[in-house]
């Protein structure tokens, strides 16, 4: 395909999306109708359309017209290229623009720095003088990060297996197991160091909550909120000697947990919710709860505008009932770890501070932010223990 017909490639799936197809399946929608696509037209589609979604609004704005079209013309136009080379009206290319297709001033940071405009308020008090760096990271892609599986090689050998492959990668400072991928990231899942579990794909935020934690010898260990095991397995990793316990309210969400705990060398215990409480009590236990994602908006930008006021006000009330629900399964002695995705302060200091007051024998004694403006992604924790 040439680059022009991968631009109104992207304008019709756009399109889709903007219509309420969810991304990923008017990505493999257009590409089941489109046998003519190879894998690199695919991945160039597939970041085109990334882009325009994390950019939404200030695209829509250099473009004219929230559109498939608009947002396509508005990418060209951010990036000072030539609109004429692209928008040549040549046999599967976008139309000419025309006359009327004018792009405009933007009309608030908001729009600007593409965060709703609802919350760009919550999103300033969060974050303060980080708030528009935050945001700026937000509108360019996620770097790739790998969490070396220490239980089966350090970093430099994690980093040769990775360079005879064709991945280049440097250690990230916010955790020793992490590793930032400068080169051939699309090798990665056919890598003999991803088959053989020397590596696997997480980001250094997620690594970093888990090297936060003190794990001493034949802990038990809860991670209360699985989901697909990234945390759980980098909590086996670790520590060899501490019993892991992965939980989820979703099992399905866990399904492919036993297979990569295979291919990591590790032993991670799956417990369903009714088995949870039997096993308890728990040394540690880490509930990483659903949230906004608001730190990982580089990843899943769509996120970012499905998230209304009453949506985060729900997932508000599911993080203080989950906070409620797992504090009698932690030890007395034990720690309670909260995390999220996310940077905004309802979901974090919000609703720890709010467990606190109402459970007075609890005491926070480690919080941290993780800022997306920092290389990797939002992340928050906060570690909590008993008189
Ligand atoms: C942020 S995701 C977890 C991501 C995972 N820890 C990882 O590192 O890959 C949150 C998970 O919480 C689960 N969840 C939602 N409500 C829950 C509840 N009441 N109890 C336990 N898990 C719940 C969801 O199914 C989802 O898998």
């Amino acid at each position: 395909m040439t680059p022009a017909a991968r631009v109104q490639a992207s304008i019709e799936i756009l399109d889709d999306i903007l219509s309420g197809a969810p991304v990923e399946k008017a990505l493999t929608g257009w590409a089941r109708r489109s046998r003519f696509a190879g894998s690199k037209d695919r991945a160039a589609i597939r970041d085109h359309v990334f882009d325009a979604l994390r950019c939404r609004r200030s695209f829509a704005a250099y473009g004219g017209s929230e559109t498939g079209r608009g947002l396509m013309i508005g990418a060209v136009r951010s990036a000072e290229g030539n609109l004429a080379d692209v928008f040549t009206g040549a046999r599967y290319a976008p139309a000419q623009v025309t006359e009327a297709e004018k792009g405009r001033a933007f009309q608030t940071d908001a729009e600007r720095l593409d965060i709703p405009e609802w919350l760009w308020p919550s999103f300033q008090a969060a974050l303060k003088d980080e708030a528009e760096p935050a945001a700026n990271s937000l509108q360019s892609r996620a770097p790739v990060h790998l969490r070396v599986n220490l239980a089966k090689a350090d970093l430099p050998q994690a980093m040769q297996s990775l360079s005879d492959d064709g991945i280049q990668t440097h250690p990230h400072p916010a955790c020793d197991t992490a590793l930032e991928v400068t080169e051939g990231a699309r090798r990665i899942s056919h890598s003999q160091a991803y088959a053989n579990g020397i590596v696997e794909l997480q980001d250094a935020a997620s690594q970093a909550v888990i090297a936060a934690l003190e794990l001493r010898p034949a802990m038990r260990v809860l991670d209360y909120c699985a989901g697909g095991g990234g945390k759980t397995l980098a909590l086996a990793a670790r520590a060899q000697d501490v019993q892991v316990f992965a939980h989820d309210a979703n099992p399905d969400r866990m399904r492919d947990l036993p297979a990569r705990t295979k291919r990591a060398g590790a032993e991670v215990t799956i417990l369903t919710t009714d088995q949870v409480a039997d096993q308890a009590p728990f040394d540690v236990v880490l509930i990483d709860v659903p949230c906004s994602g608001s730190g990982s908006w580089r990843r899943a930008p769509a996120g970012k505008w499905a998230l209304t006021p009453d949506g985060l006000d729900t997932l508000t009330q599911t993080q203080a009932s989950i906070m409620r629900n797992a504090a009698p399964l932690v030890a007395e002695k034990g720690v309670f770890v909260y995390a999220t995705c996310s940077m905004l302060t309802a979901e974090n200091d919000g609703i720890v501070d709010d467990f606190l007051s109402r459970h007075p024998s609890w005491h926070c004694g480690f919080r941290k932010t993780w800022l997306v403006s920092e290389g990797t992604d939002g992340f928050y924790s906060a570690h909590l223990t008993r008189d």
